[in-house]
């Protein structure tokens, strides 16, 4: 067969490639101000419209002269030193500048344009001007080495020539772009629109965190809500949570209506082994057969789902939105975000493990946190890391000790272990989170 076997606990891998060929998100384009697109991936090259600079700018505060007085001066009678009329003082401000005529200069500061004609500026300390004082009416130049056309100039689209690409699709909007926008007057970047991903959650026993019935027998605090909104918004995208009954009927029409608003949907919950399994039940072979549905060699996280939802829009336009069904268990929904949700969010680097050694490790301990299902199928053991620095530099992570989801308060990233807990000084990937 070519697909994963699902009927016999796919991998992580058969299972993410299934997933990411299920779940193709469309990006939709936008024009937005750079501002507001900071953080966003670009669709598009950013392409410079103008040269950086426009005109030439002296790159140090000093004098501007003709190169062809100064090489007058070193000249066979040996001197070393000229002296100028200072006709103009040129400070960095809006407005043109007149040309310089030669046998004369221009006091410049940085950043300032350059008088046409003149073609070296010379910095202040090889004058003997006081650089805090008023212009001087003349300047004595040291000349010698060092001087040539162009010397201390910035060249016109020296920095930036217009047409220059300065990003290009799939970069990030940085702070750096930003400048960059502003600088040349882009007044928007070509980015995608950020997705909108619907979080169903489903579990009649789940509660608000401040519902008053909370500490009720059975009644249990709502957190994947919570937690999958905060994922999401931490990679750009917007947010909805709702909580749906345990009801078959109920469930599919909110899903319905999430998938028509929706660039992604989520589900948290009901696709266990049990009787009450909401979101299989629904959507299973069983049910409208639109999702599969798998338990992965994966621990925790191995009930996973992935499907689509058709859509049909107002012109009577077919479509279909994915959706990916998680696990209710905390850290399951936990583990199975980062492992098949956010590759599709944040494609490329941002979502592939690195390698690190692992500092500390607890001991492996009997009970249900030991990967006994994975023992008998060999899979992947996920654990919560905290990443550091050896003093070589190194990648280091310290497997944090504690059961399900208390251990990931401190941690920062997923140690994708194989089968058992490992021990100090083994290499392991680690997808930071
Ligand atoms: N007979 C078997 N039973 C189970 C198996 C199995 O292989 N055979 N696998 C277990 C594993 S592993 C997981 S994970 C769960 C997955 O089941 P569900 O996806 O149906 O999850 P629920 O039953 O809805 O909930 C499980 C657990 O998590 C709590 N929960 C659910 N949603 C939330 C939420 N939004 N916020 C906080 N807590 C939530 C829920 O109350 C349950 O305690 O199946 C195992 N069973
Ligand atoms: O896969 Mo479940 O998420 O181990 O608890």
């Amino acid at each position: 067969m070519t697909g994963p076997d699902l009927h016999d606990h796919p991998t992580v891998a058969d299972w993410s490639d299934l997933v990411r060929r299920t779940a193709v998100l469309v990006p939709r384009a936008a024009e937005v101000s750079p501002r507001l697109a900071l953080g966003a991936t670009l669709r598009d090259d950013v392409v410079s419209p103008r040269d950086l600079p426009a005109v030439p700018l002296s790159a140090m505060d000093g004098f501007a002269v003709h190169l062809a007085d100064l090489e007058a001066a070193t000249g066979p009678a040996g001197r070393t030193a000229v002296t100028l009329p200072v006709v103009a003082d040129i400070p960095a401000s809006r407005g043109g500048v007149a040309p310089l005529a030669p046998g004369s200069a221009a006091r410049i500061m940085t950043g300032a344009p350059v008088p046409g004609g003149a073609d070296v500026v010379v910095e202040v300390e090889r004058t003997d001007a006081d650089p805090h004082a008023e212009a001087p009416t003349t300047v004595t130049i040291a000349a010698g080495e060092g001087l040539r056309p162009g010397r201390h100039i910035r060249r016109p689209g020296e920095e930036v020539a217009a047409g220059t690409v300065l990003a290009r699709p799939g970069d990030r909007v940085g702070p750096a772009l930003v400048a960059l926008a502003a600088t040349l007057g882009i007044p928007a970047l070509p980015v995608a629109e950020p997705p909108h991903v619907t979080v169903l959650v489903t579990g009649d026993e789940l509660v608000a965190p401040d519902d008053p019935e909370a500490d009720a027998p059975g009644a249990v605090r709502e957190s994947n809500g919570a937690m999958l909104a905060a994922a999401l918004t931490l990679l750009g995208a917007g947010v909805d949570v709702i909580r749906c009954p345990d009801d078959v009927a109920a469930l599919t029409a909110e899903l319905d209506a999430a998938a028509a608003r929706s660039d992604l949907v989520l589900t948290s919950g009901g696709i266990g082994h049990g009787a009450y399994d909401v979101v299989k039940a629904a959507l299973g072979p069983t049910g409208r057969g639109s999702s599969t549905f798998a338990h992965l060699r994966l621990r925790p996280g191995g009930p996973q789902g992935v499907g689509r939802v058709r859509v049909v829009g107002p012109d009577g336009q077919e479509a279909w939105t994915p959706v990916v069904h998680l696990p209710g268990t905390p850290v399951g929904a936990l583990v199975g975000f980062h492992l098949f949700v956010r590759p599709l969010l944040a494609p490329g680097a941002a979502a592939r493990p690195v390698r690190a050694l692992v500092g500390r490790a607890p001991e492996p301990r009997p009970g249900p946190e030991r990967p006994r299902a994975a023992a008998r199928r060999p899979g992947m053991f996920v654990l919560p890391g905290r990443l550091g620095r050896a003093d070589d530099g190194s990648l280091v992570v310290d497997v944090l000790d504690g059961r399900r989801l208390a251990p990931y308060g401190r941690a920062d990233a997923l140690v994708l272990a194989d089968d058992a807990m490992p021990a100090p000084g083994q290499g392991v990937p680690v997808l930071p989170l």
